[in-house]
Formats: structure tokens, C-alpha cells, sequence
């Protein structure tokens, strides 16, 4: 089977960056060392590949680098966590013409990406993404931060990295529940911009969930994915609008991973957060029943969760963290839904009966 070709996708910004998804593409991490250049390596237990490749990449330019494993998946989105890091870059004495690298799923993207936005106010960052879910969205869009005990991502900011890179070959070696809850946030893409990925996925969802079955599809899915990422941030870098659609069925799904005490995969949770507002917006007379049904038959169809079982008992936690979502403006909740296949629109302050019978249906 022949590798599959290069992509690059660009994001507009200032300044803007590459997206860099290909056999090979870590040679572009070369541009971003120099002699002398301190780099943070900040990897995710057992990234080791990646990390020796970046390491050699890195030291071939004559930079300086400072590896740092920090614990795995949520684990590593703590403020002990950071503090840990910023203590590191103190005593090496990191100055504001060097740099951090992240090896390692969107855990460490996001904690890494942080440490870059704070230190000094701001140094550069690179984000080598070696999961699903880094590469097709919490690596591009400059989204970084950590959770706190009251929720998820509360602490953060946006920093867009220098660029993102990603051999696809990375994936190969990750476990299916983990690559499947990546799928989530793909098709997350598929529902609010680009109905090709669903058609895609829905031919054979079963090849979906492996990438080394069709590694031509698996990077066929990821630059669809990250197109729609890079169309949105390009155009709403901090949400001040059209960015909320990104957060398709977050507003539950953040709300299960906080009261799961981040246990839960987030693509998981975004599976189930994505059944529960279409579930929602065809209460309110939005969504038509074909469309509600396709989000179950499609994620059922890849492995993903379509609910969050333990019944009405669950209801008060969730919706206690939901009015901390980052959409909500006062009192108000706000809900990213669905009109129709690619057609998202906002749901204000919608009727608390209607958000029980919403959970009802997902638990
Ligand atoms: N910043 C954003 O815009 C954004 C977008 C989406 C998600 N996120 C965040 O990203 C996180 C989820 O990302 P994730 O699913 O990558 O989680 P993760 O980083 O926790 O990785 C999931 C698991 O996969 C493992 N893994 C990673 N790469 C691997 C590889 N190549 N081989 C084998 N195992 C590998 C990890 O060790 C971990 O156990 C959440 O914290 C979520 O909030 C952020
Ligand atoms: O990039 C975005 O914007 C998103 O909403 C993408 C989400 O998939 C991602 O999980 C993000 O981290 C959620 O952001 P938050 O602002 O709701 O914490
Ligand atoms: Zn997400």
C-alpha cells in the first residue's frame, strides 16, 4: 500500500502557521531551531518515537534541548502540572527567543501550549499532535489552558503555535478506544461544515477506525477536519462568534468529564454531548428526526458512546457545570445546534424541561 501523500494546510492568522500532516513531515520541525535556542520538550509518557525524532531534528540545528515528561492524558492539565514547567524554564533560564515543543496527544498540547502563552507573556510553541484528536483540533487553532476542580479548560489562553506537525505513522500505534474518540471531533466536522466526512466514515466506518486499514483515508479525514478547524479559527481566532460552532456538543460533554472527575475520553463525551443538543435543538422544532437519528447511526457505527447512563439522579451535577461553559453569558445558557446537516446556529436560555427531557434521552 503506498503512503499517502503530504498535506499542508495553512491557517490565517497573524501570523499565521502550517498544518503539516505527511510521512516525514517532522523535518519541518528544523526551521524552528537555531544554535543556542532552548527548546522545552514537553511529551506525554510514552511518545517515545516522536520524542527521539524531535530530539535529533532539534539538536541537528545546534538548539539546546530540555526534555520534560509530565503524567498522562488529564493528568498533565493541572496547575501543578504548570507550575512544574515554569519552574523548569526558570532555573534553565528560557529568555523570550526560544521555544516549546509538544510531543503527544491533546493533553500535552494544550498544558504545553499554555506554558508557552504565560512564560514571558508569550514564547513560541510547535505542536507535534501524536493522537487523532491532537492533530485534527486541540493542536491547531491556538486554544491552550488547563482544567481547574470546577471544570474543564477553565484556565487558559489563546496562543497560536508556530506550527503543527504530524506523521501520520504516530497513530499507528494507538489504542482504538483512544483513536475512535478522535473520530468524534472528526465528525464533530462533518456535522457543522463538511458533509463529505460523514459520507467518508459512513462507507465503511469500520476502516475509519483504523489507520493503518487505509492510511490514504485516515489522512484524507484528518486535512478535511483540520480545513474546517483552520476556515473557522482563520476567520474568529477568540470566538467572538463563529468559533462557537467548534464547540459542537461541548457544553454536555464538559459537564460529563467534570463530573466523571476526567476519567471519560473527551471524544467520548463529545460524542454523547453531540446526541444530547440534537436531541435538544429537535425538541425546540430545529433539527428534523433524519438528522438526529444519522448522529447515533454514525457514531454507534465507528464505537463512539451515544449516552451517558445513570438517569435523572445525574441531572443536577451536569447542570450545575454546564453554567460554567465557556458560551454562557450571565445566566444565560447557549448551546451550539443544529437547522440542518452543516447549518449551526445558537439555542438561548432554552426551557429547563426541555433540557431534562434532552438528558432523559442520552441516559
Ligand atoms: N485546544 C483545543 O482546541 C482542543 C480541542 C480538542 C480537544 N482538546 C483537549 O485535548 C484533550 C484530548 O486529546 P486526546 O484525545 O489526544 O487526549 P490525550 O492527550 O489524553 O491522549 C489520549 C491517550 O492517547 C495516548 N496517546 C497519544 N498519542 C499516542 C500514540 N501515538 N500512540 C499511543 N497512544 C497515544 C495518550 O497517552 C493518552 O493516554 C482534552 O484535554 C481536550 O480538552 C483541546
Ligand atoms: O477550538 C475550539 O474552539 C473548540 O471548541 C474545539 C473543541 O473541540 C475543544 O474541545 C476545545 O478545547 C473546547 O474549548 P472550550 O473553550 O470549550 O474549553
Ligand atoms: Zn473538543
Amino acid at each position: 500500500m503506498s503512503a499517502p501523500a503530504a498535506r499542508t494546510i495553512e491557517v490565517l492568522g497573524e501570523p499565521g502557521y502550517d498544518v503539516h500532516v505527511g510521512p516525514g513531515a517532522l523535518d519541518k520541525l528544523a526551521r524552528h531551531g537555531r544554535p543556542g535556542r532552548r527548546v522545552l520538550l514537553v511529551a506525554q509518557p510514552g511518545r517515545e518515537g516522536p520524542v527521539a525524532g524531535a530530539s535529533s531534528v532539534l539538536e541537528g540545528t545546534g538548539a539546546r534541548v530540555v526534555p520534560v515528561t509530565v503524567p498522562d492524558a488529564e493528568g498533565a492539565k493541572t496547575a501543578e502540572v504548570l507550575a512544574g514547567l515554569w519552574s523548569t524554564l526558570g532555573r534553565e533560564g528560557f529568555t523570550r527567543n526560544d521555544l516549546v515543543v509538544a510531543v503527544g496527544g491533546g493533553a500535552v498540547t494544550d498544558l504545553a501550549g499554555f506554558v508557552a502563552a504565560t512564560w514571558l507573556r508569550g514564547v513560541d510553541s510547535v505542536l507535534l499532535p501524536t493522537s487523532l484528536l491532537g492533530v485534527v483540533d486541540a493542536a491547531v487553532g491556538g486554544k491552550t489552558g488547563i482544567n481547574t476542580p470546577e471544570g474543564k479548560n477553565l484556565v487558559g489562553a489563546f496562543h497560536p503555535p508556530r506550527a503543527v506537525i504530524c506523521d501520520p505513522t504516530w497513530l499507528a500505534g494507538m489504542a482504538r478506544a483512544d483513536y475512535v474518540s478522535g473520530l468524534a471531533e472528526v465528525l464533530k466536522c462533518g456535522l457543522i461544515a463538511d458533509p463529505v466526512i460523514l459520507e467518508l466514515v459512513e462507507a465503511d466506518p469500520g476502516r475509519a477506525t483504523d489507520p493503518t486499514a487505509d492510511p490514504a483515508l485516515a489522512v484524507e479525514l484528518i486535512a478535511r477536519a483540520v480545513q474546517v478547524k483552520a476556515d473557522v479559527v482563520g476567520a474568529d481566532l477568540r470566538e467572538a462568534s463563529l468559533r462557537e460552532i467548534l464547540n459542537y456538543g461541548h457544553t454536555f460533554a464538559h459537564a460529563v468529564e467534570l463530573v466523571e472527575d476526567y476519567t471519560w475520553r473527551h471524544g467520548d463525551a463529545v460524542a454523547v454531548g453531540m446526541v444530547f443538543v440534537a436531541e435538544l435543538a429537535h425538541r425546540a422544532g430545529l433539527l428534523d428526526r433524519a438528522l438526529l437519528d444519522r448522529h447515533r447511526t454514525v457514531l454507534t457505527a465507528v464505537g463512539l458512546p451515544t449516552s451517558y447512563p445513570g438517569g435523572a439522579a445525574r441531572w443536577p451535577d451536569l447542570r450545575a457545570a454546564m453554567a460554567r461553559d465557556k458560551k454562557a453569558r450571565g445566566d444565560t445558557l447557549r448551546f451550539v445546534v443544529l437547522e440542518g446537516l452543516a447549518r449551526p446556529t445558537r439555542l438561548e436560555a432554552p426551557d429547563e424541561g426541555l433540557l431534562r427531557a434532552a438528558h432523559a434521552a442520552v441516559s
